[in-house]
């Protein structure tokens, strides 16, 4: 007599219950997939956000690492990827989730854990690096390299072939022309316009995009 197998599907957490975890939590129950809840450090255990409960923080998930899948939902660069790290650690490959809304083209590649949000589109041939975020309407041209853990903030909008360097941030609403290219670690302001490339570790903001200052934080 055959035996039954018991196959359990691995449950599917978000981790960060912040304003970002929300939103990626919602493209996940977009896409039909069933959410257990959120893991958190910091956000109370058993309290609920979304109507989804908050199941604990990384001890909780080293628990259930062989039967979890995780979307990151940490909106901060360098705490997205210490939990993309936290996961790796763990043996867990972070999921990449993609808003139904979102065109994007059949050539590009996403890495693990990447985001794209609601309405952003990402063009052929474009590569977005482990853990990135394409927020809400960001446009990411053809041929654009975006770097692990870059955050581009809504409405960002990257001509052909830009690169963005690692942890880089574009703020709501950036642009950057076509070819030019953005250092790990370096802030663009809302709103700005980068016309030349621009330094690693600074922050640059206004039409023209200039230099307001060096990054201290890490
Ligand atoms: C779903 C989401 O919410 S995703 C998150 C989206 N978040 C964002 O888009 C935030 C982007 N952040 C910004 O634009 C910020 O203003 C930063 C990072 C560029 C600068 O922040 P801070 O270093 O705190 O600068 P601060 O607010 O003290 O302003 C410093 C100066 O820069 C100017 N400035 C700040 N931001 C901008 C901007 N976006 N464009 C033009 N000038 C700006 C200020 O007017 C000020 O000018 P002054 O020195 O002449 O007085």
């Amino acid at each position: 007599m055959p035996v039954a197998q018991t196959r359990t599907t691995p449950k599917l957490v978000i981790y960060g219950c912040g304003g970002h975890g929300k939103v990626v939590a919602d493209i996940a129950l977009t896409r039909g997939l069933s959410v257990e809840g959120f893991v958190d450090d910091k956000a109370p255990e058993g309290g609920r956000v979304l109507d989804l409960p908050i199941l604990g923080g990384a001890t909780w998930l080293e628990a259930r690492r062989s039967n979890v899948r995780v979307a990151l939902g940490i909106g901060e660069n360098q705490a997205r990827c210490r939990v993309y790290e936290l996961c790796e650690r763990l043996g867990i490959i972070p999921l990449t989730l993609i808003h139904p809304t979102a065109a994007v083209a059949s050539s590009a590649q996403l890495g693990a854990g990447v985001v794209v949000m609601a309405q952003a589109v990402i063009n052929p041939d474009a590569r977005v690096a482990n853990g990135a975020i394409i927020n809400s309407g960001a446009i990411v041209e053809h041929d654009c390299e975006i770097g692990a853990f870059a955050h581009l903030s809504p409405n960002a909008t990257l001509g052909g072939a830009v690169r963005i360097g690692a942890f880089a941030h574009l703020g709501l609403g950036a642009s950057v022309l076509p070819g030019k290219a953005v250092g790990d670690e370096a802030v663009v302001g809302a709103g700005s316009v980068v016309l030349t490339d621009v330094p690693p570790r600074v922050v640059v903001v206004g039409v023209p995009a200039r230099v307001k200052r060096q990054r201290e934080d890490r």
